[in-house]
């Protein structure tokens, strides 16, 4: 993030100077935006940079405890310098949160600098499993950097102090935000496709009940409730590697255009990169802890990989943007576009279909048999007029507070599923878009139209009540999506191992006993037992000390 913050905010003298040193490691650096009072509402940070015309130089200053930073990864232990992010004073004159390039240890002894106290914040969740990155507390006592050290990109103070706004949006200084999140998107895709070769991979080796006539026992994956949970994790993975990719086209897209000063599709890129950010790690993190379940007993042991694949996922839920937070950023931009429905002004990107208005709010779907529902047009009408109905319901309702900021208020839990629904929405639209495409290998295509329709059917029946209360669907056609699902999931069954060996993982990165791609999982976890540290003894450290005295009592109490 420090170098992503260099290249987004600074001028190209500063990216001259400074990439180069981060490239080669000659500096370590981290982005050190959260304090300890304040991380979702950015503008409330506290931290100042005061410009002293006198020498030239910024003065960054923690004033209160809150304005501590925390949480910056590297920033604990490795890091040398950091952007950090400030309030900007000069001429008296608060400008508001900008970037400083500020060093932070010596490049001799790594010693903090004079004016700086830094350290670890602490054990993470998970025991260890997140411990390896030194997430740090940082806190300036008037420490001066010369003046060009400012990010100066998007603003500049000039030699007098003047403050200077360049013609760009200042929402330019959340980009490196914007970034991390179209990246945390393919990475959700990642973490879950490892979860979910786990899962799939011993559930086709794991056997339990069913034995006839002295046969073998069924495969739980042949169970249909374990297809009914594991499959649809199967699809999610496919959905999100697909709508992660189109994300990092769109903000390539967005990146270019900012360059020849085009920036109408802004907002477009925050809304998406924020929603789907929020959608599929959320997802994800649910996702790897179902995974754990589904693996049974076993799915509990470290060997299994699972446990620490969750501790290390989960906070990337709260991470780059609590998603509460950032849905809340969506359902802002929904609003805001139904209010522009009635001027004429035409959606455009992900939101065009909102233009749509007078067709998709008394649109009937057409569905008559659980066969329609693998028509794309059926699936794609039945989001678009869920999301576009829950966003117009509570701009209605919103509509009816005495202002606008209090009805946004009072209707936020609405609008966090409006925005859920509008960002389920375009995953399902990237998955038909891509599996409309050429797709070369024999029968691939196939089984990516399988895995699509799963995904948005399984959507479909677990938001079923959207749908109804919005009147999308009728309670028929709800069922019969569910009859489909079914169906499907019988035809994903032959298939799914190959599904997740297609990800192509090695046993190494999976890391895990109980996903290897021999299966030979009941000798691996027995031998993996005995690796424990506990097993080093036969008689345990604790013994003499705790175990003996009781056994002996009881001993004695038994020979009287
Ligand atoms: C063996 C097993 C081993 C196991 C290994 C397992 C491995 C598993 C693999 C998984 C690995 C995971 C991989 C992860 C990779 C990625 C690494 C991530 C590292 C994480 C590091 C974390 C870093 C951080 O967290 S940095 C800090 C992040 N902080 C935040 O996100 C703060 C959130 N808050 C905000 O963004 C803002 O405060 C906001 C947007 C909520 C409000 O801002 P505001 O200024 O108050 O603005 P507002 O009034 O709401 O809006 C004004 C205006 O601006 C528009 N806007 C807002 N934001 C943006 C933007 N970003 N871009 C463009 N426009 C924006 C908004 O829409 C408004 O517009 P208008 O209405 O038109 O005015
Ligand atoms: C592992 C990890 C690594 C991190 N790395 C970095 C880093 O490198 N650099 C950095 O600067 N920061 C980093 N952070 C900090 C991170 O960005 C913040 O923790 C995150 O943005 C959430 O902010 P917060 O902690 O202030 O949560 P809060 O905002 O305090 O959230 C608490 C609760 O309040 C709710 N809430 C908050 N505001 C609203 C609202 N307006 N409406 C409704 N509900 C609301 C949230 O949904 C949540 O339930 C990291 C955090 C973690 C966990």
């Amino acid at each position: 993030m420090f170098v992503p913050a260099i290249k987004g905010q600074g001028t190209e003298e500063q990216q001259k100077k400074w990439l180069p040193l981060a490239y080669k490691f000659q500096i370590i650096g981290c982005y050190a935006q959260t304090e300890l009072g304040h991380g979702s509402n950015v503008q409330g940070l506290e931290t100042t940079a005061t410009f002293d015309p006198m020498t030239d130089e910024f003065v960054i200053h923690s004033p209160t405890l809150t304005s501590s930073k925390w949480w910056p990864g590297g920033l604990g232990k490795a890091s040398t310098h950091a952007v950090v992010y400030a309030r900007l004073i000069t001429e008296g004159k608060d400008y508001g949160i900008h970037g400083f390039i500020v060093q932070l240890r010596s490049l001799e002894d790594h010693s903090p600098l004079p004016g700086v106290t830094l350290g670890d914040i602490g054990g993470k969740f998970g025991s260890g499993a997140y411990n390896s990155m030194d997430n740090g507390v940082l806190r300036f006592d008037h420490v001066r950097i010369p003046r060009d050290q400012m990010l100066m990109r998007l603003s500049q103070v000039t030699r007098e102090g003047k403050y200077v706004q360049s013609d760009v949006p200042k929402q330019l200084l959340y980009g490196t935000m914007v970034y991390v999140r179209q990246s945390i998107v393919a990475d959700a895709s990642k973490a879950l496709s490892r979860a979910v070769c786990i899962a799939v991979r011993y559930s086709a080796i794991r056997k339990q009940f069913g034995s006839q006539d002295g046969g073998p026992e069924t495969q739980v994956l042949n169970y249909r409730t374990q297809q009914s949970r594991l499959f649809p994790l199967l699809a999610s993975a496919y959905a999100f590697r697909f709508v992660g990719d189109w994300l990092n086209w769109l903000y390539t897209d967005v990146t270019q255009k900012l360059e020849v000063k085009d920036y109408s599709t802004l907002q477009e890129a925050h809304a998406c990169t924020a929603g789907l950010k929020a959608v599929t790690t959320s997802a994800t993190a649910d996702a790897i802890e179902e995974c754990r379940k589904l693996c049974g007993g076993h799915g509990y042991l470290n060997s299994s990989g699972l446990p620490e694949l969750f501790a290390v996922y989960v906070p990337a839920c709260t991470y780059e943007g609590d998603n509460v937070v950032l849905l809340l950023q969506v359902a802002r931009i929904l609003m805001k576009t139904v209010s522009q429905l009635t001027s004429g002004k035409q959606p455009v990107g992900t939101m065009a279909y909102m233009g749509k208005v007078q067709h998709l709010m008394q649109s009937k779907c057409a569905v008559k048999t659980a066969e329609d529902w693998l028509n794309p047009a059926f699936i794609q009408e039945a989001f678009e007029a869920r999301a576009l109905r829950m966003a117009v319901n509570c701009a209605q309702n919103i509509g009816q507070a005495s202002n606008q900021e209090e009805g946004f208020y009072e209707r936020s839990p609405d609008l966090l599923e409006a925005a859920v629904a509008h960002i389920q929405l375009i995953i399902v639209t990237k998955f038909i878009e891509k599996v409309h495409q050429d797709i070369p290998g024999h029968g691939v295509k196939e089984q990516l139209q399988n895995l699509c329709n799963v995904y948005a059917l399984y959507t479909l029946h677990k938001h079923l009540g959207d749908f109804l209360a919005t009147g999308s669907l009728t309670p028929k056609q709800g069922a019969l999506a569910n009859e489909q699902l079914g169906k499907l999931y019988a035809q994903v069954r032959p298939n799914a191992v190959a599904l997740v060996d297609a990800f192509n993982y090695t046993d190494h990165y999976l890391g895990s006993v109980l996903g290897r791609y021999d299966g030979n999982v009941y000798p691996a976890l027995y031998e993996e037992a005995w690796k424990d540290p506990l097993n080093e003894t036969v008689v345990p450290e604790g013994y003499h000390e705790y175990l003996r005295p009781l056994l002996k009592q009881q001993l004695k109490l038994s020979r009287l």
